[in-house]
């Protein structure tokens, strides 16, 4: 009988992450491009470009200042091969090479960045799908500027939110009952605690790259993706 697929704390979640870099010896390039393009796979298979109800396809990608953003930027570049017009808003940006080359890969690939956040109504107007990718697992705290503003306006928009890894401002654990409702949650690695708060309607698992010897030591009991998938669907 297959196991229950673990929720994990923020820690776990951080040691996770270090011993793939460590131990593991992957680089963060390669974990995040599969991340990126779980996520990518996850929207279009949610959203696909045929469904979308305004007349150009595009869709808000806001991207935020550690790895969670750098998946926001890979997923970026695949949903413009897949067929969309991704638009990005990256207000604060590490000086990082690896940040750096994401974004002029973006940009290399025609796609916008905006130099401010929209307000809610444009964004209904103009946007078929937004992208969070503004915090990840390392998020602790009150939401500082320039991001407690953008988490308002997500807070009154109608169009559907789109979670990488974290409904950012969610508390990792226990999630956060007045913040952001996204539709859709990509859980990269394994679930977060906060997945379990998560009440939008597609809920996927993405970042097919677990070793087994990595699932077996955080008994992570990862299910079976089917075929060469990169994204199984949780609910
Ligand atoms: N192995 C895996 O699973 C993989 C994980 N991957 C991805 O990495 C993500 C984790 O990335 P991460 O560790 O870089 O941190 P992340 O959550 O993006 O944010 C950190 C930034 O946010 C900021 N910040 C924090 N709190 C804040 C606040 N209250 N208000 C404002 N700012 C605040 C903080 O800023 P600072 O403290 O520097 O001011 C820092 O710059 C993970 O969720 C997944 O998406 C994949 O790419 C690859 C494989
Ligand atoms: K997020």
């Amino acid at each position: 009988m297959a196991q229950t697929l673990r929720y994990l704390g923020q820690e776990e979640a951080q040691k996770i992450d270090e011993e793939l870099f460590s131990e593991y010896s992957f680089s963060v390039d390669q974990l995040m491009e599969l991340a990126g393009l779980s996520c990518a796979t996850a929207v279009t298979q949610a959203y696909p470009v045929q469904s979308l109800l305004k007349l150009l396809p595009r869709v808000l990608v806001i991207c935020g200042p550690g790895n969670n953003g750098g998946d926001g930027l890979v997923c970026a570049r695949h949903l413009k091969l897949f067929g969309y017009e991704p638009v990005v808003l990256y207000p604060k940006r590490p000086s990082k090479q690896l940040f750096q080359n994401l974004t002029t890969q973006c940009e290399k690939m025609e796609i916008t960045f905006l130099s401010e956040m929209p307000e809610a109504d444009e964004v209904d107007e103009v946007y078929n799908v937004v992208i969070d990718a503004i915090f990840g697992f390392s998020f602790k705290g009150a939401v500082r500027e320039p991001f407690a503003s953008i988490l308002a306006t997500l807070k009154k928009i109608s169009a559907p939110i789109a979670s990488v890894d974290i409904p950012s401002g969610w508390d990792v654990e226990s999630g956060a009952s007045d913040g952001i409702q996204p539709d859709l949650l990509v859980s990269l690695t394994a679930p977060k605690k906060a997945a379990s708060h998560f009440q939008g309607r597609y809920h996927y698992l993405g970042g097919r790259f677990v070793p087994p010897a990595l699932d077996r030591k955080y008994g992570l009991n990862l299910p079976q993706y089917p075929g060469t998938e990169c994204v199984l669907r949780l609910n």
